[in-house]
């Protein structure tokens, strides 16, 4: 935890974690994005993108928000998988307020309504969120808010569209308001701690998805191994990508190469625009068999290991 930065009297400023949970693909990282208004989490068509614990932050009239990413909250099969359900509630239980994001489209399914029920026992003030709804009609996105009430109470409910930015500052004034009072605690110019190492690996990890979306298992993960400032103002990157099995390894590299280096030009434009400095990158590709059941893995992806 840092160390307050804001000099404006203790009281007459907020700050506040927030917790942005909710089923995969409902649009959370979107809605931080348009909530940040800078590009910190990965945003793709592909569930369960999210792994690592991204925050981003905000600055509202007196009060700095600071949200906390989660992983989609789903049913867990794998011990991955459990990882990253236990981290996602242990985050909503340590944030200041909790914010419940519901693809308004897909509506109270199965799965959006356990979460909605283990919702009870978070004991911060609970805000809904109907994501979406320029995908539905106004009646249903009303029936669908009396419905997930009906399930728990909540402190607020709002309707937005996270892709257009519709209802996204009404929402972000309420939090403003909701957040505890207290000194700002990361410097204002600061959108997000995540560091530049995990974001660039998560970079080159959405383009590896999509590229190979079909043949990759989503366990497959990208390391950012080195990271130089070279004299001439442009910046090395190394970087590994870790797969399971040979197959998939030669799947990676594609033809000739042809795959990986593809891969890393789409990651290296983006990392050159963000960071708005020449980039050179370097990508590997290794096996490491049964890399999912190793504990230092789950330290390095911010999870807790699950015993058993
Ligand atoms: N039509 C529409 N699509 C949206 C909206 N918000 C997000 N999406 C789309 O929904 C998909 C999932 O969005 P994400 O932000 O990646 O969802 P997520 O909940 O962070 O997903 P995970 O990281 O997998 O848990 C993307 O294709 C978004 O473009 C919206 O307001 N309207």
């Amino acid at each position: 935890m840092p160390e307050p930065t804001s000099d404006v009297a203790p009281g007459k400023t907020r700050c506040g974690f927030i917790a942005v949970i909710g089923a995969p693909n409902v649009g959370k990282s979107t809605l931080v994005n348009a909530l940040v208004g800078s590009k910190v989490t990965i945003v793709s068509p592909k569930v369960q993108t999210t792994r690592t614990l991204v925050r981003g932050i905000t600055i509202v009239g007196a009060s700095q928000l600071i949200f906390v990413d989660t992983p989609g909250i789903f049913a867990p099969r794998r011990r991955l998988e459990r990882a990253m359900v236990t981290t996602a509630w242990s985050g909503a239980q340590d944030a200041d307020l909790a914010v419940l994001v519901v693809d308004a489209k897909r509506g109270l399914d199965e799965e959006t309504a356990a979460i909605v029920d283990k919702l009870r026992e978070v004991r911060q003030p609970r805000t809904l969120v109907l994501n979406k709804v320029d995908l539905v009609a106004k009646p249903a996105l009303l029936a669908l808010a009396q419905a997930a009430n009906d399930r728990v109470a909540f402190t607020d409910t709002f309707m937005i569209s996270a892709m257009s930015g519709n209802g996204v500052p009404d929402l972000a004034e309420r939090l403003a308001a909701q957040v505890p009072e207290g000194p700002w605690l990361y410097p204002e110019d600061q959108m997000s701690d995540a560091p530049m190492r995990s974001l660039a690996a998560e970079i080159t990890r959405e383009k590896l998805f999509l590229k190979l979306h079909q043949e990759l298992p989503y366990r497959s993960t990208v390391e950012t191994d080195s990271w130089t400032e070279q004299p001439d103002g442009s910046v090395r990157i190394e970087q590994t990508i870790f797969v399971e099995r040979e197959s998939q390894r030669k799947i990676v590299l594609g033809k000739g190469g042809h795959t990986i280096k593809s891969i890393g030009s789409d990651a290296r434009l983006e990392l050159a625009g963000l960071l708005e400095q020449k980039v050179h990158l370097f990508l590997f590709v290794k096996v490491r068999e049964n890399w999912s059941d190793d504990p230092e893995r789950y330290r390095e992806m911010g999870l807790e290991f699950p015993k058993g």
